[in-house]
């Protein structure tokens, strides 16, 4: 169980602020959703959380800890991190490129425990993986790749689960199945934060949506209370449909921002 705490975190990106003074509490048990524009500051906010940007200003804490003053290999063991996009340059079979999930609980050299092999064979299950198992990384096609790369941050089993972008060239099926395994990890209890662009996803499968624009965190609070017809005109210059949990984008919006 874990506790991120943002306290007027800021992140500066070479003369730009991307993250700007974002504070937040996300607890154990809750499937958080970062939703915002492109460039809005939702992966930088991400990488923020994990300690992997400085900050400029402000603090992130990990049940009270700065995570800034944590050992990598801590922060590894605690949160668990899907980045965006990962491209892969070794010829892996995809049953080792999830074992390497579990190096963050190895000693340097040491071989894996029947507790490691075990981990490792429920991330595969729970990825939905194991008809991949024995294909080689680097060939399969994207959506099979992001899913044998979900499957490596299962198999850290940490108590929180930060994912950019999980859905990203996912097919329709597998998005709902990732979903729909988000949010049973934070019903066993583990705090799983995404990025997502999906606002029917962000709506009808996350517990909380952090909404930002230009870096700020503009709302943040229960899906539909989030997603107002007002705020997406306002920040994603759209009119959308909003039909719970339906919110389908229709239009540019006609009206200036
Ligand atoms: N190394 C960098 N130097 C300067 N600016 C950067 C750098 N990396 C990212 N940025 C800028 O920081 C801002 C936030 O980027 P970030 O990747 O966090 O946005 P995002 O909301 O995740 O976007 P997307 O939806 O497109 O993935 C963007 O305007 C981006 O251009």
């Amino acid at each position: 169980m874990v506790t991120l705490s943002l306290d007027a975190a800021s992140v500066r990106l070479g003369r730009r602020l991307v993250v700007d003074a974002v504070s937040a509490t996300l607890g154990a048990g809750t499937l958080v959703g970062i939703i915002g524009p492109n460039g809005a500051g939702k992966s930088s906010l991400l990488r923020a959380m994990l300690g992997l940007v400085p900050l400029a200003s402000g603090s992130v804490t990990l049940d009270g800890e700065s995570v800034s003053a944590m050992a990598r290999g801590a922060i590894a063991r605690k949160l668990a991190y899907l980045p965006q996009g990962q491209l892969l340059h070794w010829p892996l079979t995809v049953e080792r490129l999830v074992a390497l999930g579990r190096l963050p609980h190895l000693a340097p050299m040491s071989a894996m425990s029947p507790a490691d092999i075990d981990a490792v064979e429920r991330a595969i299950e729970r990825a939905d993986v194991a008809g991949l198992r024995g294909r080689v990384a680097t060939e399969l096609s994207g959506g099979e790749r992001a899913r044998a790369l979900l499957a490596r941050t299962l198999a850290v089993e940490a108590p929180a689960l930060l994912a950019d972008e999980p859905l990203a060239s996912l097919d329709p099926g597998h998005q709902i199945d990732v979903m729909a395994l988000l949010r049973r990890e934070a019903r066993a209890g583990a705090l799983v934060v995404t990025v997502l662009h999906d606002l029917t996803m962000a709506a009808r499968y996350c517990d909380r949506l952090l909404l930002m624009d230009r870096g700020v965190l503009v709302a943040d609070g229960a899906p539909l209370d989030v997603l107002t017809a007002e705020r997406l005109r306002r920040v994603y210059g759209i009119s959308a449909m909003i039909d719970p949990p339906m919110i389908v984008p229709v239009a540019r919006s006609l009206e200036p921002l």
